[in-house]
């Protein structure tokens, strides 16, 4: 399989430099979220593959920033996983050091034979470097086969088209499996002058295990200047790191296993390409589970068995040679989180667990996200248990110690609530109450999937119930929290479909004061994320209204927020279904699945919800107050609804005649936001006008207190 792109008269290769100088460690600003969004958008054709750089600082790097490289890079693609997908382009991350940036980056366009050169710079790592300054000696460096473009705030500042194509020299040269040219070579500090890799004591030493891991990989075998190679299908002089879009989990692993691959499997001569292409998909990507115990047992006694002979996949490892957590006493956060819960929150032991779950066995595992696994257990006095094992990465602790913190500190009957959690060693692991129906998603779109059973009353409960969690925590609680992550799979359904929101890892406690902020890791999954969210990192209860809205189509149509199987134009459910929300005509919308009974009241408060919902400026979008009263079936709320949707439908027209949806993703909503603040500002003002008019008649009118 091959990912090379032929395309006649369209680029194959787009190479997307950024250039961010990281300063204390790599970060996707909210700038460079712009620039890589607007180049996937804007430029980004079918087949192509795109390569965006960082180009590190040398001077203020640090082992602690190579090591978040890997996770942010985690986080960068799996945001833009899903859009990737729907249109078909290859995107890779790759990240270079050296003196001269400029220069680097004439050396790897050329060495991509890039057809394409975006330029931008973070203002926050590089403010003094303008990209079309850049842009210009790119331009004089690099000959008229290639287009190079510098972009700023959205808007392109430079430009040079290309005058020839080089496609057929490209043709000729590329070898077929040029899309897996992935090279993570050492970094300066760990090579010797004859380019022989030589470990520098102190480079890993926050980290003991992963020094002992990397000086016994060095150790071995490696003569070669591509010992870190991904795919080393090409050596290169410089010193870079390339992460592929693999699971970034993949990296660590295999950067820590290629010694003993080459050692073990040296006969099977393989290629790394075909190797590559068996690694487990992220979904099943097992990494550092503790419940692996005995495997790592017996692998201690067969090393061999950390790279399966047969399939060259690699199998579980045992948690310390991908990423240990350094030995830390028991929190003092946690201690007193005991202390404050303990009559609705207990510490376990992992052999309490072990003993509850059968030993982790494989059948009770229940589900999985991107940094859990979740097994089904049950207590000796038959309480039965959710108990999920989290993923030990560099801020494991932190989250693991906030989600506690947050969870506990919250108490709602569609928020779930913890049971207990067990901290030792390498071992960080949630106890939940066991909810039998599983989650949202698998009940809609999975095996779980039952259309009389889940049918329109129990729907509407979810609906109903859902937006009272995410009214407490906008509203109710002590301090505000931001659910960030509000999706189908992460709402659980107790056997009679009441609704629980869990997964608490991304939630934000905000002060109330502040009514929106902006963050820097992007995180949340693709399909819900809001436009202003992605584009610019702008984060307020909005983007939870804006998920939910996402959850209501899911509940209205039975269909995915991302749906690569659907027609082309067709994949994003937002996309695909706002004409039709427009034309109030929910006959097209309702799943086929959905029999009689179907309530045509709820239908059609459902569907103002969700048009309200996910509007693309934040400001438009309501509360989450007046959404649940809405759904409650407050006749002025539904009267106020209707009228909104009815006088904003201009608005909406003449954006999509200035801003043509054939692109077809969510992203485009996110680039219509961008560029259009004029038509949001002046809606935003016009939103909040009926918003307070409609709190104030609430304060005046005793049917409403
Ligand atoms: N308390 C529970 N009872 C029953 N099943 C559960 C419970 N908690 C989680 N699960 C199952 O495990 C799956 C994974 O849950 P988890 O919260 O770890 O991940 P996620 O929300 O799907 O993904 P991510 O962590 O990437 O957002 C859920 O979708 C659900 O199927």
């Amino acid at each position: 399989m091959t990912k090379v792109a032929v395309h006649i008269g369209q680029p194959s290769l787009i190479g997307f430099f950024a250039l961010w100088h990281g300063v204390g460690g790599v970060k996707f600003d909210a700038d460079s979220n712009e620039l890589l969004t607007w180049a996937l958008v804007k430029v980004a054709q079918p087949g192509d593959q795109i390569i965006a750089l960082h180009i590190l600082d040398a001077a203020t790097e640090c082992p602690a920033s190579i090591l978040s490289l890997v996770k942010t890079f985690d986080y960068t693609l799996a945001v833009y996983e899903g859009f990737c997908n729907l249109k078909q382009v290859d995107l890779k991350l790759k990240v270079c050091r050296g003196p001269s940036p400029k220069r680097i980056l004439v050396r790897e366009a050329k060495s991509f034979e890039t057809t394409k050169l975006i330029l931008g710079t973070s203002k926050t790592h590089n403010p003094l470097q303008s990209p079309a300054s850049v842009a210009k000696f790119c331009a004089r460096k690099l000959s008229n086969c290639f287009s190079v473009y510098a972009v700023r705030n959205g808007k392109v500042v430079f430009q040079r088209e290309a005058i020839q194509t080089n496609f057929n020299q490209f043709q000729d040269k590329v070898p077929r499996d040029k899309s897996l040219v992935h090279l993570v070579s050492l970094p300066k500090s760990i090579r010797t002058d004859n380019g022989n890799c030589s470990y520098k004591s102190g480079l890993f030493s926050k980290h003991k295990t992963l020094e002992k891991n990397y000086a016994a990989y060095l150790s071995g075998n490696g003569s070669t200047d591509n010992r870190l190679s991904l795919v080393p299908i090409r050596t290169t002089k410089d010193n870079a790191v390339l992460v592929r879009k693999l699971p970034g989990w993949s990296l660590l692993r295999w950067v820590f296993l290629r010694k003993r691959y080459h050692l073990e499997n040296s006969s099977a001569k393989k290629s790394v390409y075909q190797w590559v292409l068996k690694l487990p998909s992220q979904q099943s990507s097992a990494v550092v589970y503790p419940d692996l115990k005995q495997n790592c047992y017996y692998r201690k006694k067969n090393r061999s068995s950390d790279l399966d002979g047969e399939t060259s996949a690699i199998v579980p490892v045992g948690c310390e040679a991908i990423f240990p957590l350094s030995a830390c006493d028991f929190p003092e956060e946690l201690q007193s989180l005991l202390e404050k819960s303990s009559s609705s929150c207990r510490l376990f032991s992992y052999q309490e667990l072990l003993g509850a779950t059968s030993s982790f066995m494989p059948e009770n595992m229940v589900g999985r996200g991107g940094s859990s696994h979740v097994y089904k257990g049950c207590l000796p006095d038959g309480k039965e248990l959710a108990v999920k094992i989290v993923k030990p990465t560099e801020h494991a602790i932190k989250e693991f110690v906030q989600e506690i913190e947050i969870i506990t500190s919250l108490n709602h009957k569609n928020l779930i609530s913890l049971f207990g959690f067990c901290f030792e060693q390498n071992k960080l692991l949630l106890v939940y109450d066991f909810l039998s129906r599983g989650s949202l998603e698998e009940n809609l779109h999975g095996n779980k999937k039952d259309g009389n059973a889940f049918g329109w009353q129990e729907r509407y409960k979810v609906a109903v119930g859902l937006a009272e969690a995410l009214d407490y925590l906008h509203n109710s609680c002590e301090q505000p929290v931001i659910r960030r992550d509000v999706k189908s799979s992460n709402v659980l359904l107790s056997n009679d479909f009441e609704p629980q929101l869990s997964d608490f890892g991304l939630a934000s406690q905000v002060s109330s004061s502040a009514s929106h902020m902006t963050c820097m890791d992007v995180a949340g999954t693709f399909g819900y994320l809001a436009p202003e969210y992605l584009m610019h990192g702008k984060m307020s209860d909005k983007i939870d209204v804006y998920a939910f809205g996402i959850v209501l189509l899911e509940l209205l149509t039975g269909r995915k927020p991302i749906d690569n199987n659907c027609p082309k134009g067709q994949e994003s459910l937002a996309v695909w279904a706002k004409p039709i929300l427009k034309d109030c005509d929910s006959s097209q919308l309702l799943d086929p699945q959905l029999g009689s009974g179907c309530e045509f009241h709820e239908i059609e408060r459902m569907v103002l919800a969700a048009t309200l919902c996910i509007r693309r400026a934040p400001l438009m979008r309501p509360q989450i107050s007046l959404i649940l009263k809405l759904l409650q079936g407050d006749q002025e709320v539904a009267n106020w609804a209707e009228q909104e949707v009815r006088t904003s439908e201009e608005v909406d027209v003449s954006d999509e005649e200035l801003y043509p949806t054939n692109i077809e993703s969510h992203l485009n909503l996110a680039l219509l936001d961008l560029e259009d603040d004029s038509v949001s500002a002046s809606s935003d003002e016009q939103s909040l006008e009926i918003e307070d008019y409609l709190q104030k008649r609430w304060r005046r009118s005793s049917s409403f207190a």
